[in-house]
């Protein structure tokens, strides 16, 4: 390969992006000197909002689609992304990035969300296009290899992270449908020939209504189709929260609202409905005047009803409070403010929250701010049943201990927007009483679900070739490891079944001689998993692409207490590399924190061992000698720094991330200056690392001093580039040091 070596670094939102302000010019040191290229991108929220607006923007306020571009550089050889946590808007994240990008003078409309002319569908639609998980699916041309290196299970043996206890009486459980919902209603089919298909409903009363005109397939792809019952899932939640108030627990609801932007804010909607049902009947009208939508939560009730008169404001207040008096009590995000589970549907994110109770002893936030056992309603029974498995597990055996368990790393089906992820454009709220059919070019029926008015209908795609790559990526991993592979597939779903004939198909395509490979429905599978994990043992969950998300925060958070120290990498279908920071998102609670008292606790160890994997990548394939030097000095420092704990403190005053770069930084140059296949950078980074070595003292002062104060950066969405530069490197000491590097 010709092309100059270049990674490209993205810049993203929240904490990751606070913690590049610090990270970056570290990085800048170390590659420039090597001659490779660093270059950033920007697919922030703020940043896919800008772009697809330019017609509205000033030239200076302009900004390129960079996530257009990377994802095309994604389906290229070439390709090296080093990809951070970016937020997946929900409609209130979006509306308050719109609303702080025009304060800052940029002239973008406002979000309509009833759209009644032509110019203000277009405005939507773009709009639309930055919600939910607009970033991942587009970068994600590969499956997903993550797993905890032994260094990071090293350092959670020796540095082990605080996990609750549990006690067998606990009342916390799992509570799912049992009937009417996503997996009840599962049907699939195999595409023989390439194509189209098309989705219809046929209502009632006989007139047809076209919902999808035309989806391409491939032949060979999997697609499915499956129905949500409004009926069931409200009168469902309508029990739950019936049983939350007699079994005496909280009342919780866990979804992927972010990320399936399109049916989990309408299922959380529903459940918003059910719970404060009295007090949005009584005052509808007035609501609906204002533009309530309960999908957006309740916080969107406080924020409209502002433009309502004081009275009529403190009347809906007032009968918001009698009601949680003969409610069951709400499971709390952040009690002080008053803010619950239904508050916000970004707030409350599954892949994250049921790992995080279970790592509290199976417990969640009450408004008295104390910890209580709760009930975890998970609608959809598809993947839910996982977490009552380990809820069960941990009430019989008590909590995993972080010293001796071993570990579940996962190869995920994620490529050509596998599954449920590339669903968004194929789901749809129905309107009217009938069936939704599904056909194909000749007019073919492939499946077809009876469906009522309200109910949310989905259909995904699962591409032949990315299943080939997966079942390969999972018999490497097999082999590479020595561990055992189960693939997490359920015979009695329709996809599942699909999969099932594939894999064992593909499977002979390798050579598996040797390896215990296994198929085990996902309860079954989690059994298995957590038996071994208990004896100190490694199973490899190979799963399908919510299951993936599902497992890579669940067993880290529970291994290593973050999903942030884990590798994550996409070796992507056409040969590039997309490496991605840990498995965690873009923690909105330590911005918050660091805007209170100039403390930022994000743990960078994700990045470094991302940066590490790039490093390598371009040695390999461009031949780049420096790169590869510089991977291995680095995966040296990740250890040091691993086996030094130099990891962010959560406490103000103590090291925080800045600090755990330059410790970084160090131990990086060191590296360099210990290796002797290059006299150049041996020189050079020896001169570094002698500077920051005796300088530790003072920088170390210089960048905690500053901690305990709030921090002002004008903004959260997009704050100032400037302001926030100079928050995140107050030492002029290291700063310095850097800069001598810089200029040789
Ligand atoms: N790949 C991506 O782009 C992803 C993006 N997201 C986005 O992130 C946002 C927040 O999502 P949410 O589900 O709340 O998840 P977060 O991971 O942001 O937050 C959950 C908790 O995980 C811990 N955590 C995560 N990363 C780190 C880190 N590097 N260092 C230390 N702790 C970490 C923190 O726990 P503690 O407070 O206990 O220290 C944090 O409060 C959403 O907008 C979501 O869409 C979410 C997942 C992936
Ligand atoms: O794309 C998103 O919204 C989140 C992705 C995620 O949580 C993951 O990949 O683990
Ligand atoms: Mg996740």
């Amino acid at each position: 390969m010709s092309k100059t070596p270049k990674i490209i670094y993205t810049l993203t939102d929240e904490a990751p992006a606070l913690a590049t302000h610090s990270l970056l010019p570290i990085i800048d040191a170390f590659t420039d000197p090597a001659g490779i290229e660093v270059e950033t991108r920007d697919i922030s929220l703020a940043g896919r909002i800008l772009s697809q607006f330019p017609d509205y923007l000033s030239d200076e306020q302009q900004l390129g689609d960079h996530l257009a571009e990377l994802g095309d550089l994604a389906k290229t050889p070439e390709a090296n992304i080093i990809k951070l946590p970016n937020i997946s808007a929900s409609t209130p994240q979006l509306k308050a990035a719109i609303r702080e990008l025009q304060q800052q003078g940029y002239k973008l409309p406002n979000y309509p969300d009833e759209p009644s002319s032509q110019v203000e569908h277009d405005v939507k639609a773009r709009y639309d296009k930055t919600k939910g998980s607009a970033v991942n699916p587009v970068l994600r041309e590969g499956n997903s290899d993550r797993r905890a290196p032994q260094s990071v299970k090293g350092f959670a043996r020796k540095y082990p992270h605080r996990m609750g206890e549990w006690s067998a009486d606990s009342k916390s459980h799992v509570a799912s449908m049992s009937d009417g919902d996503f997996y009840a209603s599962e049907k699939s089919a195999l595409i023989e020939a390439a194509g189209n298909v098309k989705i219809e409903l046929v209502a009632a009363d006989g007139s047809t209504q076209v919902l999808k005109e035309q989806t391409p397939v491939l032949a060979g792809e999997v697609i499915d189709g499956s129905v949500m019952s409004r009926r069931a899932l409200s009168a469902f939640i309508a029990e739950q929260i019936e049983d939350a108030k007699q079994q005496d627990v909280l009342f919780s609801l866990h979804l992927k609202a972010t990320m399936m932007k399109v049916s989990d804010p309408i299922i959380f909607g529903v459940a918003v409905e059910a719970f404060y049902g009295d007090v949005l009947a009584k005052h509808a009208a007035d609501l609906d005047e204002v533009g309530f939508n309960a999908n957006s939560g309740i916080g969107d009730l406080y924020a409209t009803i502002k433009e309502l008169p004081e009275a009529k404001q403190e009347a809906v207040k007032a009968d918001v409070e009698a009601l949680y008096a003969e409610r069951p009590r709400l499971a709390m995000v952040n009690s002080h403010k008053g803010i619950t589970n239904l508050h916000v549907p970004s707030d409350v994110i599954v892949d994250a929250s049921m790992p995080a109770m279970i790592r509290d002893s199976g417990k969640m936030w009450g408004a008295d701010d104390q910890l209580h056992d709760a009930k975890a309603v998970i609608p959809d029974r598809c993947y839910a049943s996982i977490y009552q498995t380990v809820i069960d597990d941990c009430k019989a055996n008590g909590a995993f201990d972080p010293t001796t368990m071993g570990s579940v790393p996962n190869v995920g089906l994620m490529a050509q927007k596998a599954e449920e992820y590339g669903s968004h454009d194929k789901t749809f709220e129905i309107p009217a009483d009938g069936t939704v059919r599904v056909s194909d070019e000749s007019g073919a029926l492939l499946f077809e679900h009876a469906v009522e008015r309200g109910d949310i209908w989905r259909m995904c795609q699962t591409k032949d070739a990315p299943i080939q790559d997966w079942v390969k990526l999972a018999v490497t991993r097999a082999r590479d490891s020595g561990a055992p592979a189960i693939f997490w597939l359920d015979a009695k779903r329709a996809h599942d079944a699909q999969l099932i004939r594939k894999v064992e198909t593909y499977l002979k395509d390798h050579d598996t001689s040797g390896l215990d490979i296994r198929i085990l429905a996902p309860v079954e599978a989690m059994k298995v998993s957590l038996e071994r994990i208990r004896k100190g043992e490694d199973t490899i969950s190979v799963t399908g692409n919510v299951l993936r998300d599902y497992l890579t925060d669940l067993f880290p958070i529970m291994e290593l207490g973050t999903s942030a120290k884990m590798l994550s990498i996409v070796p992507l279908m056409n040969g590039g590399g997309l490496f991605e920071t840990g498995a965690g998102g873009s923690a909105p609670k330590h911005v918050q924190q660091f805007l209170e008292e100039n403390h930022l606790r994000w743990d960078s160890l994700g990045e470094f061992l991302a940066l590490a994997a790039s490093l390598e990548h371009l040695g390999n394939t461009f031949g780049n000698v420096r790169a590869t030097l510089l991977a291995k000095a680095l995966d040296s420092a990740n250890g040091k720094f691993l086996d030094s704990n130099k990891s962010p403190s959560r406490k103000v005053g103590e090291i925080d991330n800045r600090g755990s770069h330059f410790y970084l930084a160090m131990y990086w140059a060191e590296a360099l200056a210990a290796q002797d296949e290059d006299a150049e950078l041996k020189a050079l980074f020896a001169r570094l690392a002698e500077s920051l070595k005796s300088n530790e003292a003072a920088i170390l002062n210089e960048l905690n001093g500053v901690q305990g104060k709030p921090v002002d950066i004008r903004g959260y969405y997009h704050p100032d580039h400037d302001l926030t530069r100079a928050a995140m490197r107050p030492s002029r000491t290291l700063n310095e040091a850097l800069n001598v590097v810089a200029n040789g």
